[in-house]
């Protein structure tokens, strides 16, 4: 979509990177963890998405002449410049696949490479990351208030500028059946779907020619927006008039769309006059600033919407807006590596890792992840990451790695599944959480713990800063 080359970037990693150059630095290995602090939404759980999208670029990424020549006009040096011109990322990435279902604290992801690959690639990176699960998250949340309905992404035109792309292809991963988004249609192959808009009826003299002309040229899927002068007695009793004239030539109107007013009221109201009709097939589509809260509160009222279309609220993530995923340097040239802060939560986790899902008898997550030393298996016991003092035994759960390779040498290790498998994969692992943690209101925390050893490799690097 959008050109990527290295500038997609923060000048301070530039500025960080000429400094390893110079001070012969540049190779030093250096290993840095992706996660995020606190699960957006009030939620129990996110859902991971980005990576493959993050790989494929990541794959191509170099320098242009342009960035070589714009760099070279911000002072950077010549040598650092020659350096950069043939720069390519050759680290290696293990992660969670995408679609997983993850929490905070725990890393997502984990960059190996010399300190100056794993820099440059910060910027782009949480970039992409960060959007992506983000939306991909709300719209695994409004999925679960929706259950069986129609969900559609109708946000391309209210999403932050060209973040519409990425939002579409997060809202399928989600769980969301199709969007309106035709660029993200022809890239990824999902279904694209619409109806008409306002101004197509308000440009006829009447709507009931709208309504023709519109089922005549694309009787296929066909859906007629039915609130543009009167719901019930201009747009539906015109809707039905054409959906008949449809049946005449063998073809079914397929929906009419709600746009406005007690959409709930409406929903009713429209069925009875359909089913009177006799066009009990027809189904009822409704939009106008929809999100979760709203779809929980018609489908409480039992609203006979078949397809609900989502826009604004799901592409911008409202209310959170972001995600607070970071990139921290946990390992380098041969020692561990802590921030340290005033609160245990914002000090970081040292050492190269590996995560834990552990599994109940019936082969659902447990409802705890462990994070150990990258070489250590079989946890038998978690400790709380900030309260010192809590832990819990888990070592009779079944355990299963999360992190798994899947850059070596800068090479993707496999090719992109595609989005439906993707939102698959998703489906099937969250089928895997337990409901208190799915619940709408208050969501049962998920655990996340440290095992014995990395615990007190952590304590350790905390103590020798202190002395
Ligand atoms: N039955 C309902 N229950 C809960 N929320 C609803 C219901 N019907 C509509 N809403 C939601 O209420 C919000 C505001 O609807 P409101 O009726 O004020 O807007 P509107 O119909 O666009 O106004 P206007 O008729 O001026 O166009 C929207 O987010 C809409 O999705
Ligand atoms: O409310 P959202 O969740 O963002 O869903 C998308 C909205 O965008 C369209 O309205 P718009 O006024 O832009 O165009 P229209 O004239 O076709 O209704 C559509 O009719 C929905 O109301
Ligand atoms: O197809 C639609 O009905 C549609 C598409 C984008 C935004 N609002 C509605």
């Amino acid at each position: 979509m959008f050109n990527f080359t290295l500038t997609y970037t923060d000048l301070y990693q530039l500025s960080m990177a000429q400094v390893y150059f110079l001070k012969g630095k540049a190779d030093e290995e250096a290993v840095f963890d992706y996660y995020f602090r606190k699960i957006p939404y009030q939620g129990g759980f996110a859902i991971f998405a980005g990576l493959n999208n993050f790989l494929e670029i990541l794959e191509n990424l170099s320098f242009s002449q342009k960035d070589i020549d714009y760099l070279k006009s911000q002072d950077f040096n010549e040598s650092f410049l020659a350096y950069l011109k043939d720069f390519k990322f050759k680290g290696t990435i293990r992660a969670c696949q995408e679609g997983e279902v993850i929490f905070a604290t725990a890393p997502i992801l984990q960059v190996e490479a010399t300190i100056v690959e794993a820099q440059l690639i910060e910027t782009i990176l949480l970039n992409l990351l960060n959007f992506q699960t983000l939306i991909a998250t709300k719209a695994s949340r409004i999925k679960l208030i929706a259950k069986e309905k129609t969900l559609l992404d109708f946000g391309l035109r209210r999403a932050q500028g060209t973040g519409g792309y990425y939002a579409s292809k997060a809202a399928i991963i989600g769980g969301f059946n199709g969007t309106s988004n035709v660029i993200v249609g022809r890239d990824f192959n999902v279904p694209i779907s619409g109806t008409m808009a306002h101004s197509f009826i308000q440009s006829y003299d009447n709507e009931l020619e709208a309504f023709r002309d519109f089922a005549e040229k694309r009787p296929k899927n066909c859906v007629l927006l039915v609130d543009t002068y009167n719901t019930l007695k201009s747009g539906v009793p015109n809707a039905i008039k054409v959906a008949k004239e449809m049946e005449a030539k063998g073809q079914r109107l397929l929906a009419i769309r709600l746009d406005s007013g007690d959409l709930a009221y409406f929903a009713r109201e429209s069925r009875k006059l359909l089913d009177d009709a006799g066009l009990d097939y027809i189904k009822i589509a409704a939009s106008n600033q929809l999100d979760e809260f709203v779809i929980k509160s018609l489908q409480e009222q039992n609203a006979p919407i078949d397809i609900y279309g989502v826009g604004t609220n799901l592409v911008i993530g409202k209310p959170d807006a972001a995600l607070d995923g970071v990139y921290k340097l946990v390992f380098s040239n041969g020692k561990p590596r802590i921030k340290i802060s005033e609160s245990l939560a914002k000090t970081t986790i040292p050492h190269r890792k590996q995560v834990w899902r552990t599994f109940d008898e019936h082969g659902n997550f447990n409802g705890a992840d462990v994070i150990s030393l990258s070489d250590e298996k079989e946890i038998k016991k978690m400790n709380h990451p900030f309260e010192p003092y809590k832990s819990l035994i888990i070592g009779k759960f079944h355990q299963e790695a999360l992190l798994k390779p899947v850059m070596e040498n800068g090479m993707k290790l496999k090719p992109t599944p595609s989005l439906s498998e993707i939102a698959q994969f998703s489906k099937e692992r969250l089928a895997l959480l337990p409901l208190e943690y799915k619940r709408f209101y208050n969501p049962h925390i998920y655990k996340i713990g440290m095992s014995d050893a990395l615990k007190e490799a952590r304590e350790q690097l905390i103590n020798s800063h202190k002395n």
